[in-house]
């Protein structure tokens, strides 16, 4: 069996033991699927898109009231009945199955998806900024261009369908964040322009060392808004009254989180929040997010004064995050901007 999985100890460019404050495995407690025992599973807001389609008024309000308030208080909410259908969401796990299962070398040689493969955390200082796990983090721009794909020839047509709908999806829910605010739906129309966005195919390769380690090390996503589908295995955790909740898998929902341009923007109405990926010790897991962005040049203002960060471009952004990273090997993200 060819190896697919990338060597994910990468540390300082070279394979090391990981040190042995990792708990062994008799120290786990973990459950018998390899799933990390968590403290809570969290009652995530779980809100029914056909609702704001309803020719009842109070029932169109009542939901996009529903995202607002989850916007707000959670930075993350659920959504069912949101239009992408359960087919196209198998064809695309099956499409991204089949290429990471492409052997590891080729992955990080061929180039394919815009040279957008991304394993392990090459800038990691220490353990706990290992993130068990590898991508393709593609920009929508390439999603279209045939060249990109190589020999992953029936990927394209699958990719293609799948972003749109994702891309549907988050310019709806982002329209009616806007209007909460008093601005036009459209708003983000203009300002996430399709070609500005990315779609992140992960995957987190089982990880029998520990269920201590982190799939995705904790982070805020540095977009205006995210929608993830994730298969069954589960493991996302997301930072609630400053502890770490677990989210059940829900085969009927995408999840969706606020980015810290939604929270500038909104002058922290709508809150950008942690969140992490802890590995599975038995099996692997995939996630597809989509990430509504603007163009490196938009300047992201505030909708109320006084505003409590400064103008910033997302190209200015994006520099200080990942200078940032490669300096202290961590996100600090908006703090760096208050004002
Ligand atoms: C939205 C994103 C921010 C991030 C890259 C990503 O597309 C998804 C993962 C994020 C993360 C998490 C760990 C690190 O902090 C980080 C630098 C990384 O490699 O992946 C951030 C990325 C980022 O903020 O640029
Ligand atoms: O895989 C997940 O559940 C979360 C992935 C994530 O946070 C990201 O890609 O930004
Ligand atoms: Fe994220």
């Amino acid at each position: 069996m060819i190896d697919s999985s990338p060597p994910l100890l990468h540390y300082y460019g070279k394979l090391k033991r990981l040190p042995p404050q990792i708990p062994t495995p008799d120290q786990r407690n973990d459950l018998p699927d390899g799933t990390a025992l968590v403290e809570e599973y969290c009652q995530l807001p779980l809100i029914d898109l056909s609702c704001l389609s309803s020719t009842n008024e109070k029932v169109r309000l009542g939901c996009a009231d529903a995202i607002c308030r989850a916007s707000s208080e959670w930075g993350f909410f659920q959504v069912v009945n949101h239009g992408i259908s359960p087919e196209l969401v198998r064809n695309m796990r099956r499409e991204q199955v089949k290429l990471f299962q492409t052997p590891f070398d080729k992955k990080v040689a061929c180039g394919v998806l815009d040279n957008s493969y991304r394993w392990g955390t090459p800038t990691a200082t220490c353990p706990k900024q290992l993130s068990w796990s590898e991508a393709f983090h593609i920009p929508i721009s390439k999603v279209f261009e045939q060249a990109c794909y190589g020999e992953f020839s029936s990927l394209r047509e699958v990719m293609v369908e799948f972003a749109a709908a994702m891309s549907k999806l988050a310019r709806l829910l982002a329209g009616v964040l806007a209007e909460n605010l008093g601005h036009p739906r459209g708003v983000f129309e203009n300002i996430c322009q399709e070609s500005n966005c990315f779609l992140r195919l992960n995957r987190y390769p089982a990880c029998p060392i520990s269920s201590e380690i982190s799939g995705l090390v904790p982070h805020t996503d540095s977009d205006y808004l995210t929608i993830l589908s994730q298969d069954e295995v589960g493991g996302l955790q997301l930072m609630k009254d400053s502890k770490w909740v677990a989210v059940k898998p829900n085969p009927d929902a995408l999840i969706v989180n606020i980015g810290d341009l939604s929270q500038a923007w909104s002058n922290d109405i709508y809150k950008s929040v942690e969140h992490k990926v802890m590995a599975n010790r038995k099996k692997e897991r995939y996630s597809i997010a989509y990430f509504l962005c603007p163009s490196y040049d938009s300047l992201i203002g505030s909708c109320r004064e006084p505003s409590i960060y400064r103008k910033f471009t997302f190209g200015e952004y994006r520099s200080q995050v990942q200078e940032d990273v490669k300096r202290t090997g961590r996100k600090m993200g908006l703090p760096r901007f208050l004002l």
